[in-house]
């Protein structure tokens, strides 16, 4: 049956451990199209997506008192305070009363990726990384028609630049572990999503033996 993420199972000793959930990070630069494949992957795998952007764009909404102080910073393409974003992942996380969750854009810096581990102790099963020219990534953001602050070509820049310096050594560091899972973005969504599902279905296969 399926557990929660606060289902606690009990330790020899009797003392009662936390159930950590499954996570998979999903990163990738601005554009790469990870919330479109989530959305496909959660069709398929039972996944709940949890998009780090998405939550926070919804805290501006919400008139929260951090609202314009997030709002100011996805203006400038910069990383929110991890404080923020990992308190709004958790409570999304125990809000689902799913135990399997995508995280599509975060970590997006070391600080978050850093804080995510020592606050949760979740070490995610792997990292899915979509690999786009940032030729492709600019076209794709300029068509993207959400009314989003942060799609004009001066912020696109700004975010470009924070994937390469604080976003990319978040990857590299999983790669080091062997957890990142590379995928060529650059295709169709159609064929993007041929290569998401080989991954998902290596991985479930595995997790049978
Ligand atoms: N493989 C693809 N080919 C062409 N357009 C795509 C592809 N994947 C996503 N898009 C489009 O590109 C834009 C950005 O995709 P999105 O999933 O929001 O990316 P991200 O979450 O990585 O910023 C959206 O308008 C989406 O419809
Ligand atoms: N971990 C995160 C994720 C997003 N943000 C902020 C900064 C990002 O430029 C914006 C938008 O992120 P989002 O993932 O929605 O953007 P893309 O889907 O990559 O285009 O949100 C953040 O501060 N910290
Ligand atoms: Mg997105």
């Amino acid at each position: 049956m399926g557990t929660s993420v606060d289902a606690a199972i009990k330790e020899e000793n009797g003392n009662v451990a936390e159930k950590k959930p499954t996570v998979v990070f999903v990163l990738g630069g601005p554009g790469s199209g990870k919330g479109t494949q989530c959305t496909n992957i959660v069709q398929h795998f039972g996944y709940t997506h949890l998009s780090a952007g998405d939550l926070l764009r919804a805290e501006i909404n919400s008139g929260s008192e951090n609202g314009t102080m997030i709002q100011d910073m996805i203006k400038e393409g910069k990383i929110v305070p991890s404080e923020v974003t990992i308190n709004l992942l958790q409570k999304a996380m125990q809000e689902s009363g799913n135990d399997k969750f995508l995280i599509d854009g975060f970590p997006r810096n070391e600080e978050n990726r850093a804080a995510f581990e020592a606050i949760t102790k979740i070490v995610p099963e792997f990292v899915l990384f979509f690999d786009c020219s940032e030729e492709e990534m600019e076209r794709r953001l300029l068509n993207r028609n959400q009314g989003r602050l942060d799609d004009n070509i001066e912020t696109i820049r700004k975010r470009f630049k924070v994937f390469l310096e604080a976003s990319i050594p978040v990857v590299e560091y999983y790669d080091s572990k062997g957890k990142v899972r590379k995928i060529d973005a650059g295709r169709s969504v159609e064929e993007v999503f041929e290569a998401v599902k080989a991954i998902f279905t290596q991985k479930d296969e595995k997790a049978a033996v």
